[in-house]
């Protein structure tokens, strides 16, 4: 999509609030038109040049008019651009986020979550800067076409003589801008650089004294300094440069009349008054070319903006972005397709009685390895644990299932029924997952089990129970309302991975998928939470990857992983008979 069609699909999201902006703000460009002819009269009312005589009252009345008329546009103008350029933003961030949630975890965002961040923010403004000036470019250009009419049905000669050098002075400044850019883009960087210095030096305190670093540390902060005064110079001056030319333009323009004009006034070819309207116009004409100048900025920076947008999306096409779709959140504001997708997900609602898997194969880009062919059925009910040595591709199989991870090949198939999107149909109703690092927040150890889920007592009770926590919360200093810290670092490791199990034995599931739940746990709790588990899962179904004895002795059936294959499976007394690995496994855990 080039820059251009992205500005249109933008523009046309609502194009019957774009039009009426662009209606509203082509009068208020044009709305100095009416003061200009006004204040000729004037003068030439003074003058005695005039053929109509309105008397000075009567235009001074006309002026405060003409400026209350114009106060009333901008108002108005106002509230058009601000209902018209939210929405375009809302749309982007919303068809933004909508795609980006439907992609697997692990791909969801091609950058860092800040930047991220910063796309969301910058570029999506961006955008919507550049969509709403291209309303003011129109207007302008509507004022400086019937503006240039009137003064050229006054004086051609002067008209041209006055107006091309301003031209050319204001567009070569204008173009200058871009320089500026650079130069801010510059220094914004060196002070990035500089408060960044700062804050690593706050948190490396100690590190920086034991190793005896700080002439080191103070040298590079210098350097950051020394650069950061250099480009900020530069941008400063050139931004003082800039301002000066704009803002001495009128007045050089203003002289340029004042020397043209004289003789021709003597001669009477030309009066106060038109003296007086080219004087006024001048003023526009010379913001005219500013703004337009400003709005070729933004349309460039909009180019870079969509680059950006585009990647974040990762190779989706760019009408991603402008899909047209309600903004209102929740189900009022879902397209008929996205209803369609709720629906048919529903359909598959029904209680798992069967998921078969089949050639399941996932392998990174980066390392070309992963999974194979993997093949799996899980019957409802049932308790089957994955293990396999470090490496072997445990983890991936659960995350290519539950569609956290972008599968190659294969089938998954729920109750007969094949699961086009695994990462938008394994969600909790359906699914709950545990990851091997649990991620939880600054906040209450309540809301990091509900995360927002509607509070049951009897439900979260049950939960605490079954993840083993009425010991911990009892002895932490809230219980339940303790505030854990960031990423939960006023919790041990087991504390945390038990919270994560709690988080979701809470939701209802079909299924319950554990990935080593129980790595740091001792041995007494660790027994405690895999039979608490195995008794009180009900009816729902249990994929655990794990290579402790513990939880391998509940399982009802062992699926042995090795270089991203399945070895071989069976009951624990089979294993035990036949392979080699799972010997391995179970006697090296007893040893551990
Ligand atoms: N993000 C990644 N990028 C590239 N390769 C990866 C990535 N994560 C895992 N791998 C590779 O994929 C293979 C399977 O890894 P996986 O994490 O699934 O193993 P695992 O059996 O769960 O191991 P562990 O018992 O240590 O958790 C390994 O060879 C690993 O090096």
């Amino acid at each position: 999509m080039t820059t251009f069609q992205f500005l249109w699909q933008v523009t046309m999201y609502r194009p019957f609030r774009y039009w009426i902006n662009a209606v509203v703000w082509t009068l208020i460009y044009l709305a100095p038109i009416a003061p200009g002819l006004i204040t000729k009269q004037f003068f030439d009312t003074l003058s005695g040049d005039s053929a109509v005589h309105y008397g000075v009252w009567g235009i001074i009345a006309l002026l405060i008019g003409a400026a209350f008329a114009r106060i009333a546009l901008i108002y108005i103008g106002f509230i058009t651009d601000i209902q018209f350029r939210f929405r375009i933003g809302m749309m982007l961030r919303r068809n933004l986020l909508r795609h980006i949630l439907k992609q697997p975890g692990a791909r969801a965002i091609p950058c860092s979550p800040g930047e991220a961040i910063s796309h969301f923010r910058d570029d999506v403004d961006q955008t919507e800067e550049a969509a709403s000036w291209s309303v003011d470019a129109f207007g302008m250009t509507c004022f400086a076409a019937v503006s240039s009419y009137i003064l050229i049905k006054i004086d051609v000669q002067m008209t041209l003589l006055v107006f091309l050098p301003l031209v050319v002075v204001v567009t070569a400044a204008q173009m200058a801008t871009s320089k500026l850019q650079k130069y801010r883009a510059a220094s914004r960087e060196s002070t990035s650089r500089v408060t960044g210095a700062i804050s690593e030096m706050f948190s490396n305190v100690q590190a920086i004294q034991v190793a005896g670093a700080e002439e080191r540390v103070i040298e590079r902060f210098k350097h950051f300094n020394e650069e950061r005064r250099r480009t900020m110079i530069k941008d400063r001056l050139m931004g003082e440069v800039l301002d000066s030319v704009f803002s001495n333009s009128v007045n050089i323009g203003t002289g340029l009349i004042l020397l043209l004009a004289g003789h021709k006034m003597r001669a009477g070819a030309f009066s106060v008054g038109d003296f007086a309207l080219f004087v006024y116009y001048l003023t526009f004409v010379t913001q005219f070319i500013t703004n337009f100048g400003k709005f070729l900025t933004y349309f460039k920076q909009m180019s870079v903006a969509l680059s950006r947008l585009t990647s974040l999306i990762q190779g989706a096409p760019a009408r991603v972005l402008t899909k047209k779709s309600s903004l209102q959140l929740g189900t009022g504001g879902r397209s008929a397709e996205e209803e369609a997708e709720e629906a048919d997900r529903n359909a598959q609602t029904a209680p798992l009685h069967q998921l078969d898997v089949s050639g399941l194969t996932y392998r990174f880009p980066d390392t070309g390895r992963g999974i194979a062919d993997v093949r799996l059925s899980l019957k409802r009910g049932s308790f089957t644990v994955v293990t396999g040595t470090v490496g072997s591709g445990k983890t991936t199989l659960v995350r290519t299932l539950l569609g956290l991870l972008p599968k190659d090949g294969g089938t998954i198939v729920w109750n007969g029924k094949p699961v086009d999107d695994p990462s938008t149909f394994f969600v909790p109703g359906k699914s709950a997952y545990t990851a091997q690092v649990p991620r939880l927040y600054s906040d209450t150890l309540r809301n990091n089990i509900l995360l927002g889920h509607p509070s049951d007592a009897g439900a979260l009770k049950q939960a605490l129970h079954a993840a083993v926590m009425e010991y911990d919360i009892d002895h932490l200093s809230n219980g339940l309302e303790t505030v854990i810290g960031p990423r939960g670092v006023k919790l041990s490791g087991g504390q945390a991975q038990r919270t994560a199990a709690a988080r979701m034995l809470v939701r209802d599931a079909e299924l319950y998928v554990f990935d080593d739940l129980s790595s740091a746990l001792d041995v007494e709790t660790e027994q405690k939470l895999w039979e608490r588990l195995f008794h009180e899962r009900g009816e729902a179904t249990c994929l655990v990857v794990s290579h402790r004895r513990t939880a391998l002795a509940h399982a009802d059936h062992i699926i042995v992983m090795k270089d991203g294959r399945v070895e071989t499976e069976g009951s624990v007394e089979e294993l035990l008979a036949t392979s080699t690995t799972f010997q391995e496994l179970w006697y090296g855990d007893e040893r551990s």
